[in-house]
């Protein structure tokens, strides 16, 4: 089986000027995570969760230290590389869905791989939408949907290119509870059945507890990284 980490982090520092001056988010990342690896980063508000995952898209350019991807230093590439990296090596999953409110739960999916000159996108796209549940409501728009349709389109959209790191900011955060476990389990479902390696920032610590590995940040920095039961267990 192929060793190489799906994500490796050495010493990532980031600092952003503020009208109060620079800040230092993160002061010194080092993590390493393994192909097919369910992690939950959690830690209190403001901690840099949210930073690391931008920095890890590539959203966010790191000040200092060195990010690897699949084996692949992306840590200098530029904003078309890094683009066109994200585009086919990663699947992000936002709190807020991030949907275009002008397309269909259809187009949502299909015009990023049209884009991305994938074969038959419409066809894959519907795969896709009805993986998630949503055969029916492909021809809706985002505003008549529900916060759980939404957010299975924006999954839909997030796994329609079989990424290998597929990385989810709160996916949960703006749904009740029933819905949030609903969004859970098909994420882990859609984890499992591409067998990729998926990265998750959750407050819940019941979701955390579904994932193999449980990382804390406090203060831009990690403070803890243990095994879960369930992987315990495994
Ligand atoms: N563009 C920016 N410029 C300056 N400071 C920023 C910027 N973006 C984030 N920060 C600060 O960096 C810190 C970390 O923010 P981040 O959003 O990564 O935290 P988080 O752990 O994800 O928080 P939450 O759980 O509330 O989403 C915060 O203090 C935030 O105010």
């Amino acid at each position: 089986m192929d060793k190489t980490p799906a994500l490796r982090l050495t010493d990532i520092h980031l600092k952003l000027a503020s009208q109060a001056g620079h800040v230092n988010i993160l002061r010194g990342i080092d993590l390493e995570i393994n192909q097919g690896e369910t992690v939950a980063i959690v830690g209190p508000s403001g901690s840099g969760k949210s930073s690391l995952m931008m920095v890890v898209a590539g959203l966010e350019r790191a000040t200092n230290g060195k990010i690897e991807i699949a084996g692949q230093d992306v840590t200098h590439f530029d904003e078309d590389r890094f683009a066109l990296f994200r585009r086919d090596q990663i699947g992000i999953v936002f709190q807020d869905f991030h949907l275009v409110p002008t397309m269909t739960a259809l187009e949502n999916v299909a015009i990023p791989l049209e884009f991305a000159d994938i074969a038959n996108p419409f066809d894959v796209a519907r795969q896709q939408l009805e993986a998630v549940g949503l055969s029916h409501r492909i021809d809706h728009y985002p505003s008549q949907l529900s916060g759980g349709e939404q957010q299975r389109v924006a999954l839909a959209r997030a796994c329609a290119t079989n990424p290998a790191l597929l990385l989810a900011d709160e996916p949960t955060g703006n749904l009740d509870g029933e819905t949030g476990k609903k969004i859970m389990d098909l994420l882990l479902g859609r984890h499992k059945a591409q067998k990729n390696t998926l990265l998750l920032i959750t407050h819940d610590p019941k979701l955390a507890d579904k994932c193999d590995r449980i990382v804390r940040v406090k203060d831009g920095l990690i403070v803890e990284n243990i095994q879960t039961q369930k992987a315990v267990a495994q």
